[in-house]
């Protein structure tokens, strides 16, 4: 055992890292699948513009920055002549650098001019505000305007900041509705810069397009034509990405003259235990286990560094199992100085945390992706990935969080017992070998594009020359329903607001109210829960866990949107079981493939959460279960889903006791593995699968997106349906367990207890349906893991949806219209499954991880 003062170790470089993290493991027992190595990068130089304001050169100068990267100069010089301009290089290049440098030039040049720097999460926007501070001249008074600005200082920054660093939330709420207040600022903004614009995604992302879009247009009306600079460094087609996102062309700068440490990148699979969980299903070590102590082990090697974990739980739990690990190992001096960060901390609490991990106070911090975008801590030896963080330009900005101290670093992904995690352990190609994911938006979705129309109009009334900029054609015909429902008054002038007060618009959500969490004693507010996952997150009865404290719910209050608990800690943990019926409201392509046919289309989802499950910590046994009196929630939404005819069936050599086992199986895969292809995680998703669906008629098997509207996430499954089922298909087949675990056919929230689950019928529905694809000629490409992302816009005009858009069954869906015009009562429904809510009621944890991993997106304001 370590004494208390041992020094710590002779800092080591990535691979030496990891070879003293797997010292006293045998070769066969390596965790370790796969070993990457990324190779240095000599730096590119450029001249500093001579534009460049010289108390500016020598203030950078003096901070280092001797003379800027090529890919620097090369965006500043864009933005200087007037383009819009998305900085696209890698983590660490100096992107700020980028589009600080025009943007602080336009101030000293105009002693009136100011800048919006919007940033996706508080901590980048912190970070940010101070690296401003220190370049800017006094009377820039950079300055934020966001949640945590208090009521009294608000005039102040409209009145006297000329760099505001806000988000697109404020944007949205605070600036936008009252821009008349705002108007002198907006008058003389030069440039808005939306850094790390990869975070603007799916329907959250459709909202902040309409948002800058927006923002564009008031400004014009005070006379100003702003700039927007976008930085990101994992982007896919950014030039594309970021023109729909601001809604006018935008140049790309790509090339990267920074130069790059080397980083040693292992790919870790903990080991199946001896563990068991549903139906007996063999489990794996928890990835928090092992990145716990991993991260122990590496606090202890004296490597400063971030462990990223998927909830806010895990990174309380993660912490404190480092802590314990370094505490029992006779380093108190070291577990005090390992660290937990997530939202939900209080504002000091995490600029403290924030400040004493760039000092090197604290060597360990487990945290959720709050910490994951643009914060410049320098100096991190090791990056730790507890779990695929959703996306690959998530994994690589988690990633890039490393080496920044020009050393080379070590990342370390750790799988988890989920087949996509479980896949990506096996095929490095899948990780290394491709660019990130396309960024996927639809902006026309009505859900977001009508409430968008409404804030528009309601701020200034929307002419016919500005209905191109917010999508044309799909713009009009919303304009005609809210016309149609009262919203909007039409006027020979433009289209106005017609409701009272300002549209209340949720740019995050899908509406629901978030519930707050109250303990009942004390009438304290421990947080808050997002509406839609409230019920099956702090239902009455179930465990809540806040800030490592475990909460029991007493009772959940659902009108008023509270939650009444008290502090327990019960050996037991809960799990939500749930209802889901799916009816199809309407089909827009259908893709005949011999015996399998592809559809994708709008279904309406009734999702019930039913009961709940006590389990005990550590095994999973289920000790009690529990009715609950919840009322069912309504969501209309986007789907793709498969139909397999008879002979289908009999090629996959299905009994029909073995199909729906089968169906059910292949649905979770599918639902697992999609991220992959996707800019979405597994939790944004639905599925339903049924031996006979009474709106098909046939065995089908259904995936759809968990939000109002869908958020492009189904068109893209249908978009690229073989390489993501080749990819589904590989990670049954080649999962080691006998019949079925997480890594495969089982999904942590499936509604129905993962019953039944038939791994090997899973296997032979999916080679049915790629022999099919393959049959009807699909282009995609055989390798599954080569970089195909087809068109980065799969609703594109080019795009494969347009293309698949030709082959509606016009037939079907008359069918189905014609019952919904007859006020024909909806077709019976399909019971079952899941559906997507994120929870902290989740499956059997691991024995040393008590509280469970469930994914959540944790970006602060
Ligand atoms: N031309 C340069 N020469 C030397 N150092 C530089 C130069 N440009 C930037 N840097 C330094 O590189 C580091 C990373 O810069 P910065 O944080 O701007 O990168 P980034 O690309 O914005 O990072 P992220 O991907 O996290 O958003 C900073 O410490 C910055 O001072």
């Amino acid at each position: 055992m370590t004494s208390a003062a041992a020094p710590l170790p002779r800092e080591l470089p990535g691979d030496e890292l990891l070879d003293a993290l797997l010292t006293g493991t045998p070769e066969e027992d390596s965790p370790v699948t796969h070993v990457h190595r990324l190779p240095v990068r000599q730096a590119a130089h450029g001249s500093w513009p001579a534009w460049t304001p010289p108390e500016l050169r020598e203030r950078l100068v003096a901070r280092g920055v001797r003379e800027p990267w090529a890919h620097q100069v090369a965006a500043a010089e864009a933005a200087h002549t007037g383009q819009h301009v998305v900085v696209a290089t890698g983590t660490a290049s100096g992107k700020s650098l980028a589009y600080q440098l025009p943007a602080l030039a336009a101030l000293a040049a105009d002693p009136r001019a100011c800048v919006l720097y919007l940033a996706p999460t508080k901590a980048l926007a912190r970070d940010q505000l101070s690296a401003v501070a220190e370049l800017a001249p006094s009377d820039v008074r950079p300055a934020a305007y966001d949640g945590d600005t208090p009521q009294e200082d608000r005039e102040w920054v409209r009145r006297h900041a000329r760099w505001i660093v806000t988000n697109p939330d404020m944007v949205h709420r605070g600036i936008l509705p009252a821009h008349q207040r705002w108007s002198s600022t907006l008058r003389r903004v030069a440039y808005v810069v939306v850094d790390e614009c990869h975070a603007y995604r799916g329907v959250f992302g459709s909202h902040v397009g309409h948002v800058l879009r927006r923002l564009r247009r008031v400004c014009r009306r005070y006379g100003a034509d702003p700039v927007f600079l976008l930085a990101s460094a994992t982007v896919a087609e950014p030039a594309l990405a970021a023109s729909r996102l601001v809604g006018a062309p935008v140049t790309a700068v790509t090339e990267d003259g920074s130069p790059r440490p080397g980083a040693t990148f292992a790919l870790w699979e903990p080991p199946l235990t001896e563990r068991t969980g549903e139906h007996g299903a063999p489990l794996r070590r928890s990835a928090a286990a092992d990145a716990a102590g991993l991260l122990a082990d590496l606090v202890q090697q004296g490597a400063r560094t971030l462990a990223f974990v998927r909830s806010r739980r895990s990174a309380e739990s993660v912490a404190d199992q480092a802590r314990r690990i370094l505490a029992d190992r006779g380093r108190a001096d070291l577990s005090r100085r390992v660290e937990s960060y997530r939202g939900g901390y209080l504002p000091e609490e995490r600029r403290e945390l924030e400040r004493a991990l760039s000092a090197g106070d604290l060597l360990g911090v487990a945290t959720t992706n709050a910490l994951e975008l643009g914060i410049d801590i320098a100096g991190l030896d090791a990056v730790l990935l507890a779990g695929y963080p959703g996306t690959l330009a998530s994994l690589w900005q988690q990633a890039g969080r490393a080496g920044r101290a020009q050393r080379e670093s070590l990342v370390v992904f750790v799988a988890r017992d989920d087949p996509l995690d479980h896949y990506l352990a096996h095929h490095p190609q899948a990780v290394f070998g491709r660019s990130v994911e396309a960024t996927v938006t639809d902006p026309t979705n009505p859900y977001v594009l009508g409430p968008q129309l409404c804030c528009a109009a309601a701020e200034l009334p929307l002419t016919e020359d500005e209905l191109e900029v917010f999508g044309g054609e799909p713009a009009r015909e919303a304009l005609d329903r809210l016309v149609a429902d009262g919203q909007l008054r039409r006027r020979p002038t433009g289209w106005y607001w017609a409701g009272r007060g300002r549209p209340d618009v949720d740019i995050r959500g899908s509406g629901a109210e978030p519930v707050s969490i109250v303990e009942g004693a004390t009438g304290r507010l421990l947080g808050t829960v997002d509406g839609d996952s409230a019920h099956s997150a702090v239902h009455t009865g179930a465990l809540y866990v806040h800030r490592g404290e475990t909460y029991v719910v007493d009772e959940l209050d659902v009108e008023d949107a509270c939650a009444a608990v008290h502090p327990e800690s019960p050996e037991w943990t809960t799990v939500a079981r749930d209802v889901t019926d799916l009816s199809i409201v309407d089909v827009d392509t259908t893709r005949r493939l011999g015996t399998v046919t592809a559809h994708t289309g709008t279904v309406d989802v009734t999702n019930q959460v039913v009961a709940y499950q006590r389990r005990r910590i550590g095994t999973g046994e289920v000790l009690a279960e529990f009715p609950l009196d919840l009322p069912a929630r309504q969501l209309r939404t986007r789907a793709v889903w498969l139909t397999l005819d008879e002979r289908a069936l009999q090629r996959a050599e299905l009994s029909d006791r073995e199909l729906p086992g089968s169906l059910h199986a292949a649905e979770h895969a599918a639902i697992g593995i999609l991220p992959l292809l996707a800019t979405c995680d597994r939790w944004d998703l639905g599925g339903v699968s049924t031996a006979l669906h009474p709106d098909t008629g046939q065995a089908t098997i259904v995936v759809y997106d968990g939000h109002p509207g869908g958020a492009g996430f189904a068109e893209r499954g249908h978009a690229v349906l073989r390489r993501w089922l080749t990819a589904t298909r590989a990670t049954v087949a080649t999962c080691e367990c006998e019949s079925g675990c997480p890594s495969c056919v089982q999904s942590p929230k499936c509604g129905n207890g993962n019953d039944p689950l038939d791994k090997a019928g899973a296997v032979r529905v999916l080679d049915v349906v790629l022999d099919e694809l393959a049959a009807a000629g699909d282009v995609a490409t055989d390798d599954e893991d080569t970089d195909d992302d087809g068109p980065a816009d799969p609703l594109g005009p080019g795009g494969p949806f347009a293309q698949a858009r030709a082959g509606t069954s016009a037939a079907h869906s008359r069918a189905l219209r014609r019952r919904a015009q007859l006020g024909a009562p909806p077709p019976a429904r399909a019971v079952r499954r899941r559906r997507p809510q994120p929870s902290e009621a989740d499956p059997p944890p691991a024995d040393d991880d008590p509280f469970a991993d469930t994914p959540e997106d944790d970006i602060v304001f």
